[in-house]
């Protein structure tokens, strides 16, 4: 079974930078031939369809982009930014061949930017038999942000009962209150108790999750699909007034640990809502990572069809996933765990596509909760490269 991971559809709205590269959803057909080519470590667990105006990542990349991209897959350059580049060390790890050449009938459908949203703090912590200590969340929380991840899930605002492991959300708060430059999402299951404590705490960005499955929307949040969405609409419209950015989330979109296999049109549907309140961006996510590409792009079609074409024309260009692994949500049976951000950011990088990410400061920081953790990382790449001998920029 492959991990889960989510893949989001980013805004294409007027303040998108007109660098940003056009990225058209493969056809069932190439994309199976593309997904057999790319890491096993990923796969589509969702989309986000960002209809907000506020956060887009490519700009960024255009700006301050020193590297040789081209457009589409002809010669790609250093995956890296060079920012990131104090010395050389890193390119060891980064399996940047300077100039990457992809076969044109893949790289037509590689964009040159992914946007990468790291839940290990929040998703990836949520889950665990002992509490971390708040002070190491925060110190995770800044290594991650100091790799390069511009978009870090520090918490949860939930029931302390339910999730006793994140009851320190108001205290992480207060740790990363000085970070600066990057989003940090939390999760705000409804108004008062949620929403409020965390723009109490200083939390400039929440995010709703919904459920595609009634069965799962009943044991994650302990109310029914609509009812979540009748509670969402009230903070996404209080977020509205404060000007706060609402990331959305549609659980188990391919499958449910109780009902099975979920109909796209329930996915389609719990999307549109979550983008009709004005979620900037969605994240849909196979929650226990059972989807193929033969029921992920089924389900993705659906999405597409009933969000705003516009609004979907970027494609597919922002991943979710979790440093060394760690996580899953506690409410799903089976959740077999996240997708390690190393891995998805040495997919990338051996694609040539940039993601700002320095995996040498990723890879520390997986070390750093792993050891605290007490076991090996989750992360493949993690796992090789802590074993390589050669230089890893040869593979
Ligand atoms: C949704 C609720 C809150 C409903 O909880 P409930 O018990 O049904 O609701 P309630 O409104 O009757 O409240 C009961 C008690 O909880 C308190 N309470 C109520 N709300 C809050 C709050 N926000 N913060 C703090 N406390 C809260 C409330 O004040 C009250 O306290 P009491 O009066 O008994 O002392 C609960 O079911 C809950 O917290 N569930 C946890 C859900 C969760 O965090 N799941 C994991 C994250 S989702 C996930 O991981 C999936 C995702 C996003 O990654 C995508 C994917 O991969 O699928």
């Amino acid at each position: 079974m492959l991990d889960p991971c989510r893949v989001s559809l980013t805004d294409s709205s007027s303040k998108m930078s007109s660098v940003e590269q056009p990225f058209q959803f493969p056809s069932l057909s190439t994309i199976d031939g593309f997904s057999r080519c790319s890491s096993s470590a990923c796969r589509p667990r969702g989309e986000d369809m960002g209809m907000g105006n506020c956060f887009i990542e490519g700009r960024s990349w255009s700006s301050s982009n020193s590297c040789q991209h081209q457009a589409f897959g002809y010669e790609y350059g250093a995956p890296c930014d060079s920012r990131y580049l104090p010395d050389h060390s890193y390119c060891s790890y980064c399996n940047d061949k300077r100039t990457r050449t992809i076969p044109n009938k893949f790289s037509k459908f590689v964009p040159r930017y992914v946007k990468i949203v790291e839940v290990g703090p929040r998703d990836g912590l949520q889950n665990e038999k002992n509490v971390v200590p708040t002070s190491v969340k925060v110190e995770l929380i800044h290594r991650l942000v100091s790799s390069g991840l511009s978009v870090v899930e520090p918490t949860s605002f939930v029931s302390p009962k339910w999730v006793p492991q994140l009851a320190d959300a108001k205290d992480v708060m207060e740790g990363v209150r000085n970070v600066k430059g990057v989003r940090l999402p939390v999760l705000t299951p409804n108004l008062k108790v949620g929403f409020e404590a965390a723009v109490a705490a200083g939390a400039t960005e929440v995010a709703i999750f919904a459920s595609a499955s009634e069965s799962f929307s009943r044991s994650n949040i302990n109310c029914s699909i609509e009812e979540s969405l009748i509670r969402y609409q009230a903070v996404a419209q209080s977020a509205k007034k404060l000007s706060i950015p609402v990331r959305g989330y549609v659980s188990c979109a391919v499958g449910c640990p109780v009902e099975g296999a979920i109909p796209p049109s329930k996915v389609a549907y719990v999307a549109k809502q979550l983008y009709d309140m004005g979620c900037f961006e969605i994240s849909i996510a196979d929650t226990i990572g059972v989807g193929t590409p033969g029921t992920v792009l089924p389900m993705l079609e659906a999405v597409m069809a009933v969000v705003p074409a516009e609004n979907l024309a970027m494609g597919i260009t922002t991943l979710d996933s979790s440093v060394a692994g760690l996580g899953g949500c506690p409410y799903a049976k089976g959740a077999s765990g996240n997708v390690a951000t190393e891995d998805v950011v040495y997919m990338l990088n051996g694609l040539g596509v940039q993601t700002n990410v320095d995996l040498q400061k990723l890879l520390l920081a997986g070390d750093f909760i792993s050891k605290h953790l007490g076991r090996p990382s989750g992360s493949k790449t993690a796992i090789a490269l802590s074993r390589m001998t050669a230089d890893a920029s040869k593979i």
